[in-house]
């Protein structure tokens, strides 16, 4: 269990990334949802040691990771947004040269990892070519099987499907989804459609704050019977956007469609529809902008 209890961090030029954040984390992929600048990567970088934070504590069944950082890197497996520069040497040699930096020193041992995380991966065969040559879909695979060495029980993935296509996608996450069966995944990401597929819990982040948390399923179904949509001139969305709270406005086969927030049929032409987890993940930010609006305004 990871408990995190009022975490905050400035950035030498003021930016404040996480602001009194608190989340507990069980076992299962939990999916960190925010826009850019949200603050995802820093509350990852911090879990995972890598950066202080200036208040607050986090919590790994107990102990205080913030005082004892060595702790975590026991149990973790960390797939960061960008690994960067690949050198040129096989899949393979790289994969274990990376137990051996985890601390793996029985090459018995190592060598069995190494096999199995490829298999596991669906890199075994093409173990012998070289990390940099592989597309970007097999490099996120390359990547869980360097953050699976060591049998992790925590496993931090920052935004791990960008770029890919929608088959290496679906394979990322049925891997991500076998593996998180039985240890806690942190996954964030910006891809709403990740969180409802992959994550028995969420949060939404903005500006540095939990703007809300829970099971994906009860947070599409507090807004249930308080969506309605219709469909909009480009032009007049200025004007609806004065008159409702509009979630969000999508072409759909050509025709722009509003989605808005209301207790009752907001005027005649609304239709009432499903609620999906992206108007939950809209609601939350259109709220916290209000209030940050509210905030600089006075
Ligand atoms: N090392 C740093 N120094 C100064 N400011 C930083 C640093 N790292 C992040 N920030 C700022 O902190 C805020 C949160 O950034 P962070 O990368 O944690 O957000 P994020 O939700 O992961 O965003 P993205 O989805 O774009 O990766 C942003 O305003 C960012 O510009």
């Amino acid at each position: 269990m990871l408990s995190i209890t009022h975490l905050s961090k400035t950035y030498p030029g003021g930016v404040r990334a996480l602001d009194g954040v608190t989340l507990d984390i069980g076992t299962g992929i939990f999916g960190l949802l925010g826009p850019n600048g949200a603050g995802k990567s820093t509350l990852m970088r911090t879990i995972a040691a890598l950066q202080e934070p200036d208040q607050g504590s986090i919590l790994w069944d107990g102990t205080d990771i913030v005082r004892y950082p060595h702790l975590v890197r026991q149990v973790l497996g960390y797939l960061p947004q960008d690994f960067g520069v690949y050198p040129k040497i096989s899949a393979e040699r790289l994969l274990d040269h990376m137990a051996v930096l985890k601390g793996l020193r029985d090459k018995k041992e190592r060598r069995r990892q190494v096999d199995e995380l490829l298999e596991r991966t669906n890199l075994a065969w093409c173990r012998r070519q070289a990390v940099a040559q592989f597309s970007g879909g097999m490099r996120q695979r390359f990547g869980i099987a360097q953050a699976l060495l060591g049998d992790p029980r925590l496993i931090i993935v920052d935004e791990p499907t960008a770029g890919l296509d929608p088959e290496e996608r679906n394979r990322f996450h049925n891997l991500l989804g076998e593996i998180g069966e039985n240890i806690t995944i942190v996954l964030s990401t910006h891809i709403v459609e990740d969180v409802r597929r992959l994550c028995g819990k969420a949060a939404v982040m903005a500006g540095g704050k939990v703007l809300l948390e829970g099971r994906p399923d009860h947070l599409v179904e507090q807004l249930q019977g308080r969506v309605w949509r219709r469909s909009a001139a480009r032009a007049d969305l200025p004007q609806w956007r004065q008159r409702h709270r509009v979630l969000s406005d999508r072409l759909e086969a050509g025709r722009c469609f509003i989605r808005v927030l209301a207790d009752h049929q907001p005027e005649a032409g609304f239709e009432p529809c499903p609620a999906h987890l992206e108007d939950a993940y809209f609601a939350a930010l259109a709220a916290h902008e209000g209030e940050v609006a509210v905030c600089s305004a006075t």
